[in-house]
């Protein structure tokens, strides 16, 4: 078992069939992260499914409502470490309604291509995720 903080997030794609942009957000906070750049999400609350959480956590930080498709299953116990205090579970999904912004905890947005997938500063943890989707990604 492990006794890291789960945390929910969303690779969120243009095709759930087909991805070819994927949306990359930069922390503005705390300090020790900002700039570096994550997945829409965050931690789930006492008494929230999972899902739930990261339904709200999109809603709050990005201003969308989302469909979700597959949970990216990850190497440890099916989940990703990300942190020493960290677990991260993750799904892809597409935007339903609205238009995302960076409404709290990050000051850009960008949507990345199949060629450009690494050009931002990904937080340590999750470099190996986005390699792994990079697996699934067209070019456009
Ligand atoms: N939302 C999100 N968090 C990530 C990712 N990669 C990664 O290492 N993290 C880390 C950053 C944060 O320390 C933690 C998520 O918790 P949070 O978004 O509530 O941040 P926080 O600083 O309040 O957390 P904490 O250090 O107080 O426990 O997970 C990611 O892709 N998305």
């Amino acid at each position: 078992m492990s006794s890291r903080r789960l945390v929910v997030a969303a690779a969120l794609v243009d095709d759930l069939e087909r991805p070819t942009r994927l949306l990359a957000a930069r922390r503005s906070r705390p300090v020790r992260i900002a700039g570096r750049w994550e997945f829409p999400g965050g931690k789930v609350d006492p008494g929230e499914s999972a899902t739930e959480a990261l339904h709200r956590e999109l809603h709050e930080e990005l201003g969308v409502r989302v469909y979700l498709g597959d949970e990216l299953v990850g190497p440890d116990d099916g989940s990703w470490i990300i942190t020493d205090r960290h677990v991260m579970r993750l799904w892809r999904a597409v935007v339903v309604h609205g238009d995302p912004q960076p409404l709290v905890e990050h000051d850009e947005l960008r949507w990345l291509g199949a060629d450009t997938l690494h050009d931002v500063d990904w937080l340590d943890g999750d470099v190996r995720i986005v390699r792994a989707l990079a697996a699934s990604f067209s070019a456009s």
